[in-house]
């Protein structure tokens, strides 16, 4: 049974589109790559998803129930999404907000209302995660690009979400922090998370993205394939390393 279920769903910012007309749906455990130019779509079809906004025109799903503007004016429902499906912002410091990365992976699973000794737990087991057990003492506004990544990561792991969605999650990464990153998401995905990654690098993404989206820069969707579908498409496959 799909997870997302999306039909007709545009987006329109005041003066521009954002999102034009999609209907697709995404089963459990996938892992999607949202590939398109700048300014195509990719972000605003995670904000859609993850319910920071709501579409001008069709209809979205989460396990078939409908996430409308109905849903998302009521605070526990939106809670309750906001569990399920976690989001990577493409700009960290929107997310990061507490005084030392440990409160600030604490603070949703506490919002959660667990227990004290569930919230040490998730914490510690999402600093060791991501490989930031080192820096649970630092306040994240002065962290580098890549660790905020990483603590970014582990606080949207410790509520424990269904769907994962990440915005350009290995911009600003070393090589070595890349994969790092890649092999995590691809151990996430193996644990049962569905992985949903915006990405304009499709030599990043291509070893670990088994279906691929492809914007283009009206804000439709032109291609959805999977990995084996695109490996014998040597022109879409050009097309997406000049993005
Ligand atoms: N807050 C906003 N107000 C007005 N227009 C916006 C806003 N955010 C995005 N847009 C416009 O909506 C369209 C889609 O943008 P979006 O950010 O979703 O693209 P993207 O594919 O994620 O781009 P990038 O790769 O640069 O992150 C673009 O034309 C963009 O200029």
């Amino acid at each position: 049974m799909a997870l997302i279920d999306l039909t007709d769903l545009s987006y329109d910012y005041p003066n521009t589109c954002g999102l034009a007309s999609l209907s697709l749906t995404i089963n459990p455990g996938e892992f999607v790559c949202l590939m398109g130019p700048n300014g195509s779509g990719k972000s605003t079809l995670l904000r859609l998803l993850s319910g920071l906004a709501t579409a001008t025109q069709g209809t979205y799903r989460f396990n078939q129930q409908l996430i409308d503007s109905g849903y998302l004016a009521d605070a526990v429902k939106r809670q309750q999404l906001h569990q399920q499906i976690g989001m990577v912002f493409q700009n960290t410091d929107v997310q990061l907000f507490n005084p030392t990365v440990a409160e600030e992976v604490a603070f949703g699973p506490q919002q959660l209302g667990l227990s004290p000794s569930e919230v040490t737990k998730r914490v510690n087991d999402c600093l060791a995660l991501t490989r930031s057990a080192d820096l649970r003492d630092r306040v994240p506004y002065q962290l580098s690009g890549g660790e905020k990544k990483r603590v970014a990561l582990a606080s949207v792991l410790a509520l424990n979400p269904q769907v994962l969605l990440l915005d350009e999650p290995l911009n600003g990464l070393t090589i070595a922090a890349q994969q790092q990153m890649l092999t995590l998401l691809q151990q996430l995905q193996a644990a049962g998370k569905t992985i949903i990654m915006a990405s304009h690098n499709f030599q990043q993404v291509q070893p670990v993205g088994q279906r691929f989206l492809i914007f283009n820069a009206d804000h439709h969707v032109t291609a959805d394939v999977t990995a084996s579908e695109l490996a014998t498409q040597p022109d879409l496959q050009a097309q997406l390393m000049t993005l």
